[in-house]
């Protein structure tokens, strides 16, 4: 099993070792790196925890041989500079008054490993490994949890910290688990309370950039009742769709195989997931606003693309402050039946410039679009004659990951003798209309056209 990144990770944690043994303590990683190392994900950052010795102790330990900054004195945590790697001694909670919130988090370094693993999230999370040994230390049979890929909860502890209910939503998406029944049964009794918005963001990222079966981080929202928190999300549940197209069930379970067929397509590159990702999330979130039954049973949901774009831009204000981010991927909720009706009527150069120019990239698009139509189980899924289609038109108009950009500027209109005023705006967005159009493709022709049509 290989829990360290590298050598040199390697070697400063059995330094730690060596050094914590010789003064009485032991050394352990613990958390997330001895949970990849046992499923054999690439190791990144790794967690010590020393037992047995005091801060002073550590301290002296880590003055040895590293620079470090001190997290917490009462805390008892140490990152060590220049290595993924944090320290920290046991921890557990100090009354601090009446009632279930009060209460500090302080280091002890004389508590058993199954009492500081007690306040650890889920079994997975509470396997400790024995540096100098190799041994595994599993108090609450984590292995044993993560080989029949359940996610569990420690103890009742788990209470403690809200934003776990959002942890167990992006675990089960990453590793495949199943939420036992009793870890549902008590994130369904958690309320959200007032978790930093960043928080509950930086979970949702881990959901869409490293979730492998999305739907089941967002089954278990919806079945913790977690989904409430999230209104323009809980809407789309139980909204119905046509079973002729979409025999997999309601809206939000549609989004749900969307996202596991984003899951499978993703490109790597953090930010461009990130957008087409949350426009997936997002891009039948008009639905719900539109959906109605005719008197014949058949179900319509008219303009969803667009009014999905205002229930969209809601439900993501929410979630981030993140202005671009909203920004990009609204344009692609409300557009994003255009690659298949673009298809289907054989649509000119000016439309796909016009939905350059809308969306900005149409290979973000184009990804939407495979997400959505691969998204309806048992449907097999099958690769996009439409996104092939615009694709290869946008690639021959340059314009496949960027919008157009004007050919006529403010500057062209002041070599023509006119004084800068409002009117340029319109008579610049005028000439942008007409370049998509195809009226032009250069500057001289830019501004011939300028001369003739619009002064
Ligand atoms: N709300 C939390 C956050 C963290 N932990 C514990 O602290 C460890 C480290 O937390 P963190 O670095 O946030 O997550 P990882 O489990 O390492 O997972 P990731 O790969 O997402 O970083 C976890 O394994 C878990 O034991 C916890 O019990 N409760």
């Amino acid at each position: 099993m290989k829990i360290f990144a590298d050598e040199k990770s390697k070697r400063a944690c059995e330094f730690l070792a060596r050094e914590a043994c010789a003064a009485g303590g032991r050394a352990y990683c613990v958390g997330g790196c001895v949970r990849d190392a046992l499923l054999g994900v690439e190791p990144k950052d790794v967690d010590v925890e020393i037992y047995g010795l005091e801060a002073e102790k550590i301290e002296r330990i880590l003055s040895k041989k590293f620079r470090f900054e001190i997290v917490g004195k009462s805390f008892g945590v140490w990152i060590l500079k220049g290595l993924d790697i944090d320290v920290s001694m046991p921890r557990t909670e100090r009354k601090t008054g009446i009632g279930h919130k009060a209460f500090e988090i302080v280091g002890d370094p004389f508590l058993t490993p199954k009492e500081a693993c007690a306040r650890r999230d889920f079994t997975i999370n509470a396997i400790l490994y024995d540096i100098l040994s190799g041994d595994i230390i599993d108090e609450f049979s984590g292995m044993g949890d993560l080989k029949n890929k359940i996610l569990r909860h420690t103890s009742e502890r788990f209470s403690e910290d809200p934003l776990r209910v959002l942890r167990a939503m992006q675990f089960a998406a990453r590793f495949n688990l199943d939420v036992a029944p009793e870890t549902v049964e008590l994130c369904s009794k958690i309320e959200m309370e007032n978790l930093p918005e960043e928080r509950i963001f930086e979970e949702w990222k881990k959901l869409i950039l490293k979730g492998v079966e999305i739907s089941r981080g967002l089954f278990f929202l919806r079945d913790c009742g977690w989904v409430k928190y999230f209104r323009e999300l809980a809407d789309m549940v139980d909204c119905p769709q046509d079973p002729r197209w979409h025999p997999e069930g309601d809206v939000y379970v549609h989004t749900a195989h969307c996202m596991d067929s984003f899951a499978k397509k993703r490109v790597g590159d953090d930010r461009e997931d990130l957008i087409v990702g949350l426009a997936v999330l997002c891009h039948d979130m008009g639905k719900p606003k539109c959906t109605t039954i005719g008197d014949d049973g058949a179900i319509h949901s008219y303009g969803h693309d667009i009014i999905g774009g205002k229930v969209a831009r809601k439900f993501l204000e929410h979630l981030t402050r993140e202005k671009s981010i909203v920004e990009e991927v609204v344009p692609l909720v409300e557009r994003h039946m255009a690659v298949l009706d673009l298809w289907r009527s054989n649509a000119g150069d000016g439309a796909i410039r016009r939905l350059a120019g809308k969306v900005k990239r149409i290979d973000r698009l184009v990804r939407l679009d495979d997400a959505d139509r691969n998204g309806r189980p048992p449907i097999e899924p099958e690769d996009s004659p439409q996104g092939l289609w615009i694709m290869q038109r946008a690639e021959a108009l340059a314009i496949k990951d960027s919008a157009p950009k004007p050919i006529l500027l403010g500057r062209h209109l002041i070599e023509l003798g006119l004084t800068p005023s409002v009117k340029f705006k319109d008579i610049l967005n005028a000439a942008y209309e007409a370049q998509l159009d195809g009226a032009f493709f250069d500057v001289e022709h830019a501004v011939k056209y300028a001369k003739d049509n619009l002064l």
